[in-house]
């Protein structure tokens, strides 16, 4: 596996130094992987699965710790994923030399016959997805699963959170998932999306995505709140790194509220 190895220009270094840097300082801070942990990777096929699944395997190869990876994709059954899912199975095959669990299931048919309304099919399709994988890692001793969500989606669910529903919530870096066996970790929560895009853009990853018909809605809560965090970032570049400053502060008021309520989390996406 050489992935990493391929020949470099000095920026690109740059890149992938910075990025192995910030998901290390991610996975020592918050205690993410140990001896022995069977890791699953949710691999959606976007650009942060990607790198998260490339940095993981970097992270194999460097450090004493033995942990196994393990990609998974749920095939959702949007029309064309399948074809899709081939690819990214087809590079995992031949570049990585790996195998991918793919879960096949029917989230269009379910959403059409139970979506309440006022709900988004978005959080409908994310509680889904983590219902498929958490079965599919019990039945097979798997103890932790790793999700993409970056250091921007944070930042975003942090601000949507106050903005839309008056809370103090944001994806949370380690947590241990209600009722199951089952640690949820988000090794890239300290690196910023576009360093996934520099770091795609290098190793040219076959991104695809899952086809669903509600992406990229401008009208969604999350776009309306990309967009505010980039007119502030336009007026004070260092808006950014505040905001992640501020969850780094909300993760241990989140964990400290939930410890002394005695719940695990329900770890809502
Ligand atoms: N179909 C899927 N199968 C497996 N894991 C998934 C799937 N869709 C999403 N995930 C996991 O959930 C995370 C968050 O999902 P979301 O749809 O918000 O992805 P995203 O921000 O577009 O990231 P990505 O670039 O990885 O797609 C992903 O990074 C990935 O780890």
């Amino acid at each position: 596996m050489k992935f990493l190895d391929i020949k470099q220009t000095p920026e690109q270094q740059q890149v992938v130094r910075k990025i192995q840097k910030s998901f290390g300082t991610a996975v020592g801070e918050y205690k993410m992987i140990e001896q022995g942990d069977r890791v699953a990777l949710a691999l959606s096929g976007g650009k942060d699965s990607w790198t998260l699944l490339h940095l993981l395997i970097d992270f194999q190869r460097r450090v004493p710790i033995k942990f196994e990876v393990i990609p998974i994709t749920v095939e959702t059954g949007f029309a064309g994923f399948d074809a899709n899912v081939k690819k990214l199975e087809q590079y995992i095959e031949d570049v990585l030399h790996m195998k991918l669990v793919v879960l096949h299931d029917k989230f269009p048919e379910i959403i059409e016959k139970h979506k309440t309304p006022g709900t988004s099919a978005c959080s409908f399709c994310a509680r889904m997805r983590r219902g498929a994988l958490y079965t599919y890692l019990q039945a097979n001793n798997i103890n932790k699963l790793a999700l993409g969500h970056h250091a921007d989606d944070a930042i975003e669910s942090m601000l949507m959170s106050q903005q839309f529903n008056g809370v103090l919530w944001t994806q949370v870096p380690i947590v241990k998932a209600k009722d199951k066996p089952v640690t949820v970790i988000r090794p890239l929560i300290l690196t910023y999306e576009q360093q996934m895009r520099d770091f795609t853009a290098i190793f040219k990853f076959p991104v695809v995505t899952c086809n669903c018909p509600f992406e990229g809605n401008p009208a969604h809560k999350r776009a309306v709140v990309k967009k505010q965090v980039k007119n502030m970032c336009e007026e004070n570049e260092a808006v950014r790194g505040c905001l992640l400053k501020t969850c780094r502060e909300m993760f241990e008021v989140i964990a400290a509220k939930r410890a002394a309520r005695g719940e695990e989390e329900n770890d809502d996406e």
